[in-house]
């Protein structure tokens, strides 16, 4: 089965191609754009060693002089110093504007490809090319580029939209099964903010663990219908004036963890199954949404094998404190994005201090 998704950004518009064996077209993919004949690989030791070759061979096929940069793997090298490897391996291959990166990789290798495309040279073209299920349903759509500050996450970045992103299930072989659960999480985050028909085909599931849990046609039915669902909302609002903020439930408790806990001891997607734990409580606690949601997000939270309570040894003080960095804050008060039923969520920037606080009590270890 294959699958194109189209995100409508007026001139800035771009495909997500989705079919089993797109690794080996990327170059015919990449081609139809009549793009310059230039093109940085991006990628890092271990999906380099999975994926770099292939990826190569078919960009030269298709007539592409490609070199490569291979950058360090893990949250804690989405640094600005990591990004300056990308601009020095541009500029010894004499990148040019027409020239394009290919991220290689998980979010990680996205966001860095992503920020350096938006800035070297003043922007180049960027291609996505997502090997994690985290990466294909959400970090390679969407043009939010960047890195961490040692103060927060994602606190240095651009919007730049990728010309084309190409999606290839069949390299989730590889995935290992803690970062296949950790994509879970923003899965289930469409299901709860967007596609309720989603929510409901997860909950038929008897388990979300591992790739081995679900049939070919499942996996590839859950990537296609998360990107429909983000393609949906960043069509609607590019630069996250209103609606996008959405795509951002469970991520003001989730980024505090991650960055508190140094990116060492969450990877990205259990940060934000907690928060989305967090943000759900605190709607039941407004009277937004009632228990029956927050049990059958919880059931489903639990059935991806992701955690539901804060790791030990964090200061709740420690985690209100940081909620400030977080980037929805506005004229000073924190926004959450916070459930009203399966499929539709509302901001909210009047959630008290107190209530947070109780919250975050509650699912303390
Ligand atoms: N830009 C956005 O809109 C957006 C959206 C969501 C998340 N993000 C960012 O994405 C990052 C998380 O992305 P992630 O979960 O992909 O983490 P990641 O990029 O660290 O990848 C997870 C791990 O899986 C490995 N891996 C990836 N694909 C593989 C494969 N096919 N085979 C074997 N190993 C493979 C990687 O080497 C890495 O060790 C965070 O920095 C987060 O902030 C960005
Ligand atoms: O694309 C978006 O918008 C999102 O919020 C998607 C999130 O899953 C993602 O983690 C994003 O990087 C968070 O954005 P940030 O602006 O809070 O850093
Ligand atoms: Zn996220």
């Amino acid at each position: 089965m294959s699958s194109v998704i189209r995100v409508n950004l007026g001139p800035m518009s771009y495909d997500i191609s989705v079919a089993a064996g797109n690794l080996d077209r990327l170059g015919s993919l990449v081609s139809s754009l009549k793009l310059g004949k230039k093109a940085l690989l991006v990628s890092n030791p271990e999906i380099f060693a999975h994926y770099g070759q292939r990826a190569i061979a078919s960009m030269e096929n298709a007539g592409f002089q490609v070199s490569s940069v291979v950058l360090p793997a893990g949250e804690q090298y989405k640094t600005l110093s990591t990004v300056q490897s990308i601009y020095n391996s541009a500029l010894e291959h004499r990148l040019e504007r027409s020239s394009t990166m290919i991220a290689l990789g998980g979010g990680v290798i996205g966001d860095m490809t992503g920020f350096a495309a938006a800035t070297w040279l003043r922007g180049i073209n960027v291609v996505q090319v997502p090997t994690s299920l985290l990466a294909m349903v959400d970090a390679s759509i969407g043009g939010k580029t960047g890195v961490n500050h040692p103060q927060g996450k994602n606190l240095i970045g651009a919007f730049h939209q990728p010309r084309l992103v190409v999606i290839d299930p069949q390299v989730l072989t590889t995935l290992p099964a803690r970062e296949f659960r950790a994509g879970m999480a923003e899965v289930i985050k469409y299901g709860v903010i967007w596609d309720k028909q989603l929510f409901e085909r997860l909950e038929e599931a008897d388990n979300l663990h591992s790739i081995d849990d679900l049939t070919g046609e499942l996996l590839t039915e859950i990537i296609v219908r998360s990107c429909q669902s983000k393609a949906d909302v960043v069509s609607k609002d590019e630069k996250e004036s209103g609606l996008r903020a959405i795509l951002n439930y469970g991520h003001t408790i989730g980024h505090a963890v991650e960055s508190l806990t140094g990116y060492l001891e969450l990877v990205h997607g259990e940060a934000v199954a907690i928060g989305m734990v967090a943000a759900s409580q605190i709607a039941v606690k407004m009277q937004l949404w009632g228990n029956d949601g927050d049990r059958r997000q919880e059931l489903l939270i639990k059935k991806a094998g992701l955690p539901i309570h804060l790791p030990q040894g964090l200061k709740i003080d420690e985690i209100i404190d940081i909620l400030q960095t977080d980037k929805k804050v506005k004229d000073g008060q924190v926004r959450f994005i916070l459930p009203r039923e399966i499929g539709t969520v509302t901001i909210s920037d009047r959630v008290p201090s107190q209530t947070i606080a109780d919250v975050l009590a509650t699912i303390n270890n």
